[in-house]
């Protein structure tokens, strides 16, 4: 059996994938949620439309895991320490790392998240090109999955592969989260460059140049540049910038067509992580001196600290430089 932490998008279309090859048990902090799986088979509130296979059980109480030796844990980023922090691992169960950002205040990837919460754990992380509701319906998804070690992350691969999900092993944990945190903030400046009308050229120069951002960030902290030119972030970066299925994408968008941050984000039960992740990322460049204008940007428009003219007259009057380096 099979754990999952989170009945978001993620961690229902995860369960749903899971379930073709082993029951899963899957955690709700969500009382109707947990009752709508269990008694239709269906996510109504985080994944509409989408019908569940049997062997997905749901609970709202974290005990439950207990005993489970393989956790995907998906909740929204700036909860998964607290999370950790109330469910049983004395038995160490493997925990697999799904959700895509960075801490606020400490700059911690969600692996230093989770090593202090799960002392001894043995600890992955899934990312890549994945929209929840595609996998949940079985169209075929292909992600990262790092761990340790290439040998670890090749077991756990064989463990979690499905006939259209298909992970791909990695020893390169760092490199896996940060292509996953950063591509949200980007996703976010491309909405805002349609949402103002910008036109096609300026997505792809903020693909380019944000994945160069991306790029020096990561190797920063100690990333590998081909993990990140891989699924996890080129890969992630290219689908989210370039579909409005994307919650950051469209949250950019609102920005650009004039809504303020507040405005956009009222009401909303689903999470686009970018937003979180941008005022870390731009503090934790900043501090790492690593230049990342797009990113920066992106924060000062989310905090109304600039409007969208200001962000790109200050971004297309940057002095010249060369393309590498
Ligand atoms: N949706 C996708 O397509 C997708 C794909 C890959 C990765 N992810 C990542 O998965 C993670 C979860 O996103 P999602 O799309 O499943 O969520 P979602 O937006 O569908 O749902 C929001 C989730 O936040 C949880 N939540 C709200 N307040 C909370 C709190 N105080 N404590 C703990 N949990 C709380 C809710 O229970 C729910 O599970 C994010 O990091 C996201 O970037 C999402
Ligand atoms: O809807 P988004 O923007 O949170 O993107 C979802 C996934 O991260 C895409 O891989």
């Amino acid at each position: 059996m099979i754990a999952v932490i989170g009945a978001g998008a993620w961690g229902t279309a995860l369960a749903n994938a899971m379930a073709q090859g082993e029951d899963v048990l899957i955690w709700a902090r969500e009382p109707d949620v947990v009752a709508s799986i269990n008694s239709d088979h269906s996510n109504p509130l985080f994944l509409p439309g989408v019908e569940l296979s049997a062997r997905v059980r749901a609970t709202t109480d974290l005990r439950d895991l207990a005993g489970i030796d393989l956790w995907l844990v998906v909740p929204p980023a700036q909860f998964l320490g607290r999370v950790l922090g109330s469910a049983p691992l004395e038995a160490k169960p493997t925990l697999v790392l799904c959700a895509k950002g960075i801490e606020a205040g400490s700059h911690r990837l969600m692996a230093e998240v989770a090593a202090e919460a799960a002392p001894g754990a043995p600890l992955a992380v899934l990312s890549g090109p994945s929209f929840a509701a595609e996998t949940a319906r079985g169209l075929p998804t292909a992600v990262t999955l790092a761990a340790a070690s290439e040998g670890q992350a090749a077991a756990l691969a064989e463990r979690i592969a499905r006939p259209t999900f298909r992970p791909y092993a990695s020893d390169d944990i760092v490199g896996a989260e940060i292509g996953g945190a950063v591509k949200n903030v980007l996703a976010i400046a491309c909405g805002v460059a349609i949402g103002a009308g910008l036109g096609e050229n300026a997505r792809a120069a903020i693909i380019a140049r944000g994945f160069a951002e991306m790029t020096r960030f990561g190797v920063a902290r100690g990333a590998r540049a081909e993990t990140l030119a891989g699924l996890s972030g080129l890969g992630d970066l290219v689908l989210t910038c370039g579909s409005t299925q994307s919650r950051n994408m469209r949250l950019g968008m609102a920005l650009g067509e004039g809504q303020t941050a507040e405005q956009a984000l009222a009401g909303k039960l689903s999470v686009a992580e970018g937003a979180a992740t941008a005022p870390v990322l731009a503090e934790a460049a900043a501090k790492a001196g690593v230049d990342m204008p797009i990113s920066a940007a992106v924060a000062s428009l989310l905090a109304g600290q600039a409007t969208v003219p200001e962000v790109m007259d200050r971004l297309l009057n940057r002095p010249l430089r060369a393309e590498v380096r």
